[in-house]
């Protein structure tokens, strides 16, 4: 049985995990250990409580104030005490966090072979997103597995010299997340959510909290939702993510529009269906690039780079900035255009078919099968063993359109 260790400390990464973790728990072949390093304190816990995962290790690092390098120093302190005793035969990170970064280092310092989900995502300018761009090309320095969403996101690896037998692509389990949660979403407990379902104005899900909103770009996105707010027969509806540098700016500004409605982050089923009732999403959230076009949603990104860019390509997402007059045009255009409307308005498999968890248990497995054949070399066992997983076995929606990326078999 293989011991692995999954290290998580944001929504994001529990909501991508959890997938995985919960399938390796039924299978007898792993045994699947959660260190929750509590980054994202209060919405970690309820993702992970919404899909039955309570973490066996908490490292609780976080406190008020604390610096990006604070708290990447206690993760690897705290992890540094506590992985020699759970003797793992590997850690599993995802993404490109804080907790991604300092618990890819403490695993390899503690010489465990490490596994990057969601692997390979770049935007080219290390310094933007920021940290997330450096924190990611870091990780894939040290990682001896790494299980890339989409053929862009293997080729890029592969372009910095990872070796192609260590890369699997395995789609993104974001989508496998999200097909959970639209079957199982509950009934809105929020009550001023409850209304939307007989609403008949069409409703804006819009969001942002990235470092690079904070401040004037972020007053800017607010300006635009006021001003959107002004066309007939729409609603917005705004979870506020709990950063002060979102609330302060928000809250002022947005309250008391009558169309407009504030609400606190939404567990993560009540937010899938929103996403699904919405009929258009403006956010700066990566989730949202990923969930809002998997969903058919067309979806008007506020950034200005992106590590995602197969839903721009698709046509279903478009990066808009983060300038209110140009927001306030790209939404109007999505109100007042049916043509344009439709052609954004496609469910596109770009970033996955919702069978990622499978795959990426079999590239787990494979990997120790590898290992075990005594060699560390995975490209010399590749080249002696000829088994490889089955891509050819993923079929994803034809489309025309050779600009979509899809998954190829290897
Ligand atoms: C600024 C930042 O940290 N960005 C990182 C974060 O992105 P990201 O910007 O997606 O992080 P968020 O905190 O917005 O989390 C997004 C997830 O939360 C869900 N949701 C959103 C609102 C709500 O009320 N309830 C709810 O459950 C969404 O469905 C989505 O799945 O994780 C990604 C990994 O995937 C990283 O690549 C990004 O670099």
């Amino acid at each position: 049985m293989h011991k692995i260790v999954f290290i998580l400390g944001t929504r994001p990464e529990a909501i991508k995990c959890a997938p995985v973790i919960n399938r390796m728990k039924e299978d007898k072949r792993f045994h699947a250990i959660v260190v929750s390093t509590g980054q994202h304190r209060e919405m970690l816990d309820t993702t992970l409580a919404e899909f039955g995962i309570k973490p066996d290790i908490d490292l609780n690092v976080m406190q008020p104030q604390q610096t990006l390098s604070q708290v990447t120093h206690k993760i690897i302190a705290a992890l540094t005490a506590r992985l020699d005793d759970l003797a793992a035969d590997a850690v599993v990170v995802h993404g490109d966090t804080a907790s991604t970064l300092a618990g890819a280092l403490a695993a390899f310092q503690h010489r465990i072979p490490v596994i990057h989900l969601e692997a390979g995502l770049r935007s080219g300018n290390i310094s933007s997103p920021f940290p997330e761009e450096a924190n990611r090309r870091l990780v894939s320095q040290i990682t001896d597995l790494h299980l890339a969403p989409t053929t862009r996101s293997s080729a890029n690896l592969i372009r910095e010299g990872v070796c192609e037998s260590r890369v699997k692509i395995t789609g993104n389990t974001v989508v496998d997340a999200l097909r959970w949660a639209a079957a199982n979403a509950p009934t809105f407990d929020d009550n001023a959510l409850v209304d939307l379902i007989s609403d008949h104005r069409r409703i804006i899900v819009a969001s942002a909290h990235r470092r690079e909103s904070w401040g004037a770009p972020m007053r800017e996105i607010a300006a635009a939702l006021v001003e959107i707010a002004r066309n007939d027969g729409v609603h917005i509806v705004v979870p506020l993510h709990k950063n002060l540098a979102v609330r302060d700016v928000m809250v002022p500004v947005l309250s008391g529009i009558p169309n407009i409605t504030l609400v606190n982050p939404l567990p993560y089923r009540s937010f899938c269906r929103l996403m699904l009732r919405a009929d258009i999403i403006i956010s700066d959230s990566s989730g949202a690039e990923e969930e809002g076009p998997s969903l058919g949603k067309p979806t008007l990104v506020l950034r200005d780079i992106t590590e995602r860019p197969e839903a721009i390509e698709a046509g279903t997402a478009k990066l808009v900035g983060r300038n209110a007059a140009r927001i306030v045009r790209e939404a109007a255009t999505l109100l007042r255009d049916p043509e344009e409307y439709r052609r954004m308005a496609r469910p596109v498999d770009s970033y996955g078919d919702g069978n990622a968890t499978g795959r990426v248990i079999d590239a787990i497995n494979e990997f120790f099968g590898l290992e075990e054949m005594g060699t560390n070399d995975i490209r010399l066992a590749n080249n002696t063993t000829p088994r490889q997983i089955d891509y050819s076995a993923v079929t994803i929606v034809p489309s025309s359109s050779s600009a979509l990326v899809r998954y190829q078999p290897r």
